[in-house]
Formats: structure tokens, C-alpha cells, sequence
């Protein structure tokens, strides 16, 4: 599928790396076919060492070289990077942006392009487990969405929707979703230190009870309450346990922070 295609990946930063890994982990293209493109020194030398692909520091080269050239710089450079790049483009070429927010109509416009996917990745795809939501403007075609699919889901799941109102959601949920978990984890590793269990144990007891939970959930499919009952014993410990966390809003102040990843990114949209 991506043997002949190639990709321009604008900012080798922490998503741009996640690509690369994954496209090259895959074996779904050769290195020669990924360039990469960093304004900083360092950061292309370890890059260019890391992976065998080429970085550039020129956006403009990058991006006439390739036939689908991906935006991974924060969203706040997008408004920089397009009259830079307006004109770079080919015929048929592919625009994919990971990043948050920015809408395709601000591809469209400021690069006079019209064939650009938005996705929403998240940072397990650094190790092939990401989950990536996407659409495509209407002159994406049925060759440039089989791309965009393989190269997508290089790092992880992906799904298509057909509707560009759910980037903003998705970029609430699992884009950042990471981050919630995380703070979880070191939440509860905490609270075992505090209860007196050494901090190595502390660790693993709760990575593998997160892992062996999600899993249990996937292969189960069954809802999430009825495996909660599963382990709520009547008068028991975690009976015990999910009244502090009711008492303490754990639901209302998940949703509340998902409101504001959601509403962060749809700002960010407008100011494009
Ligand atoms: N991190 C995450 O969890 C996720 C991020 N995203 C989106 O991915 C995008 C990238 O995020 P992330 O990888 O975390 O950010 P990073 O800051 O790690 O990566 C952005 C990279 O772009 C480089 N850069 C800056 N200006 C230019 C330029 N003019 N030309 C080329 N490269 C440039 C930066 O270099 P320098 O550091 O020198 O400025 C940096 O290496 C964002 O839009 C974000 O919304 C999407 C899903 C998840
Ligand atoms: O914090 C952010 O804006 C980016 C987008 C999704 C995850 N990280």
C-alpha cells in the first residue's frame, strides 16, 4: 500500500517520532521515504541517528518532495507554516494534521489545497498502542483514504468518521485521555506509599491491575457497571471504597475536564 509513497512529517517532535517509529516498526516504508523536518539541530541529528530517515529543516523541500506530507507542529504554528508551504504541494498530494483543534478549512484555505485529513492520535502510539480518530475533506480520494488508513494505523487503532465535529470530542478523549490515566496511576501509586507498601510494589500492583482491567473490559464487552459489581461485594472493601469516590464527584469531575479538553480545542479551532 506505502511501498512507493512518500511521506513528509513537518515537526519531529513527540508525535512526529511516534510516526516515524511506527511507519518504520511496521516495515510498511523504507526510511529513504520519510523525511522529516525539525527547526532544531539536535533534535534532527538524534532523529536522523534514531531512525535512518532524513531531517530537514526545510518545510518547503519536505513537502514538494512528498506525496503526503503530515502536520505535526503545535496548532499554534499552523498559521506560520501555511503561507510557507502554499504552492509546495502537488497535484494529488495528501495533507494529513494531527494537530488539535485546527480545522480542515484552514488547510484548505491557507494552503489553496483541498485534499487534507485531520486526525486526533495519542502518545501510546510511541509504542504501536495509540488510538487515532479521522475525516477527510470531500477531494480526499479513495487511494489517498487507503493511505491515510495504513499510515494512521501504523501506530495503533484508527477509525474513520464522517463527521468533523467529532475531532474536537476525540481529541477530549483520547487524544488526551493519556493524561487522566497517568494521573490516576500516580494517584493510586501514591496512595499505596502512603498506605506502606514500597514504592516498586505500589507500581506494579496498580500498572497490572490498569492493564488486566482494560483487558478484562475489551475481551468481556461487558458494561463497565456489571464488571464494577463484580467486584463489590456487599459490606465489603470496595463497597467501602467507591462511596469516597461518589462523595468526591470522581464522575462529575472526569466529565467536567472533558468539557474543558473539549472546549479548549474548539477555541482553538477559531482563532485559525
Ligand atoms: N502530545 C500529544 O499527546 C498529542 C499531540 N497532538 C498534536 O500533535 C502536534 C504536535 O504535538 P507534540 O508532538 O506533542 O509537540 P512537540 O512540541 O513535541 O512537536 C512539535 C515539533 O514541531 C517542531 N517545530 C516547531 N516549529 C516548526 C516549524 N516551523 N517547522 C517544522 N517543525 C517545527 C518543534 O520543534 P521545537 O521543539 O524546536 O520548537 C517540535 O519538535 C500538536 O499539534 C498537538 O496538538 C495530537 C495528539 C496527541
Ligand atoms: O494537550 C494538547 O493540546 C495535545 C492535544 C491532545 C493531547 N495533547
Amino acid at each position: 500500500m506505502l511501498r512507493d509513497i512518500r511521506i513528509a512529517i513537518i515537526g519531529a517532535g513527540i508525535m512526529g517520532e511516534a510516526m516515524i517509529s511506527g511507519l518504520l516498526k511496521q516495515n510498511l516504508i523504507p526510511a529513504d521515504q520519510i523525511v522529516a523536518t525539525e527547526p532544531r539541530a539536535e533534535r534532527r541529528e538524534a532523529i536522523e541517528q534514531r531512525y535512518g530517515v532524513r531531517v530537514t529543516d526545510d518545510n518547503v523541500e519536505a513537502a514538494h518532495w512528498a506525496q503526503v506530507t503530515i502536520f505535526a507542529v503545535k496548532p499554534q504554528t499552523v498559521p506560520r507554516l501555511l503561507p510557507e508551504l502554499r504552492g509546495a504541494l502537488r497535484d494529488g498530494e495528501l495533507v494529513i494534521s494531527i494537530a488539535a483543534g485546527v480545522p480542515i478549512r484552514t488547510y484548505v484555505q491557507g494552503l489553496a489545497h483541498s485534499a487534507v485529513v485531520r486526525a486526533m492520535p495519542n502518545t501510546p502510539a510511541q509504542i504501536g498502542e495509540g488510538m487515532t480518530v479521522w475525516t477527510a475533506s470531500p477531494d480526499v480520494n479513495e487511494q489517498q483514504r487507503g493511505w491515510a488508513r495504513a499510515i494512521l494505523g501504523s501506530f495503533g487503532r484508527q477509525m474513520f468518521v464522517d463527521d468533523e465535529t467529532y475531532l474536537d470530542m476525540a481529541t477530549a478523549i483520547n487524544g488526551t485521555g493519556p493524561a487522566y490515566i497517568f494521573m490516576v496511576l500516580e494517584a493510586m501509586i501514591d496512595a499505596g506509599v502512603h498506605l506502606g507498601l514500597p514504592r516498586y510494589m505500589a507500581e506494579e500492583l496498580v500498572l497490572q491491575t490498569m492493564l488486566g482491567s482494560v483487558h478484562y473490559a475489551m475481551q468481556s464487552r461487558r458494561h463497565p457497571a456489571e464488571l464494577r459489581n463484580g467486584v463489590t461485594s456487599p459490606g465489603g472493601t470496595t463497597a467501602a471504597a467507591l462511596y469516597e469516590l461518589e462523595r468526591g464527584g470522581l464522575r462529575t469531575v472526569l466529565s467536567d475536564a472533558i468539557w474543558a479538553a473539549y472546549r479548549r480545542s474548539a477555541e482553538l479551532g477559531k482563532t485559525m
